[in-house]
């Protein structure tokens, strides 16, 4: 696994300048990282679009993931600003037909995700994407997922990353040589 500084120093003051703190959210103890300020911002939401797609194009994916629901709202545009398919990692019981699932914990509860078993191809090389690596539960059941398909992983790619919750640590075995990109880091 390798550790990379993906944006510049002014990228990075743009991301964390529309980035709110919200204390004891969605329950005591938490404080809650809300990014709606940077998605309501053009310039900031643009930037990180941008930056997702440069990563995208970088680690040399087929295929992009967006991880319910906040991964979808960076995933999709990155995805399509760089050419390629976006595939949805729903959270259980919301996508028709054959599935793989993966039950998890999270900072904050518990849940199941799941993929469409027919997501990709075999020659598919998968980038996940999400808002924020905490615990590394959500991401971990990710890449279950994706190896259960038979797809390779491109890496792993958050806007934030909470180096104090140790998610990287966690998601070293099931990252194999592939890299965590973290545009921030808090
Ligand atoms: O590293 P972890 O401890 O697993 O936490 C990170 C996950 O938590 C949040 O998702 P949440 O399940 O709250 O869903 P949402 O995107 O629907 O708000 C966030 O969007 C990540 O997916
Ligand atoms: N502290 C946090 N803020 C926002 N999203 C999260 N997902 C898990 N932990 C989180």
């Amino acid at each position: 696994m390798t550790t990379t500084q993906t944006a510049s120093a002014e990228l990075r003051e743009l991301l964390l300048a529309h980035i709110r703190d919200v204390p004891d959210y969605p329950e005591p103890g938490v404080v809650f990282k809300d990014i709606t300020p940077l998605l309501a911002d053009a310039k900031a939401f643009g930037a990180l679009v941008d930056a997702l797609a440069a990563l995208c194009v970088e680690r040399g994916a087929t295929k992009v993931v967006g991880l319910e629901a906040r991964g979808f709202i960076l995933a999709a545009p990155a995805a399509a600003r760089a050419g390629l398919g976006f595939v949805p990692v729903r959270k259980a019981g919301k996508l028709p037909g054959d599935t793989h699932g993966q039950a998890y914990q999270l900072e904050y509860g518990t849940a199941e995700i799941e993929v469409h078993a027919d997501a990709f191809d075999p020659d598919d090389r998968v980038l996940v994407i999400d808002d924020v690596l905490a615990t590394g539960g959500t991401a971990e059941a990710s890449l279950e997922l994706v190896r259960r398909t038979g797809a390779a992983l491109a890496g792993v790619a958050v806007l934030m990353e909470l180096t104090f919750l140790g998610g990287r640590e966690r998601l070293v075995p099931a990252l194999g040589n592939a890299p965590l990109d973290a545009l921030v880091t808090i």
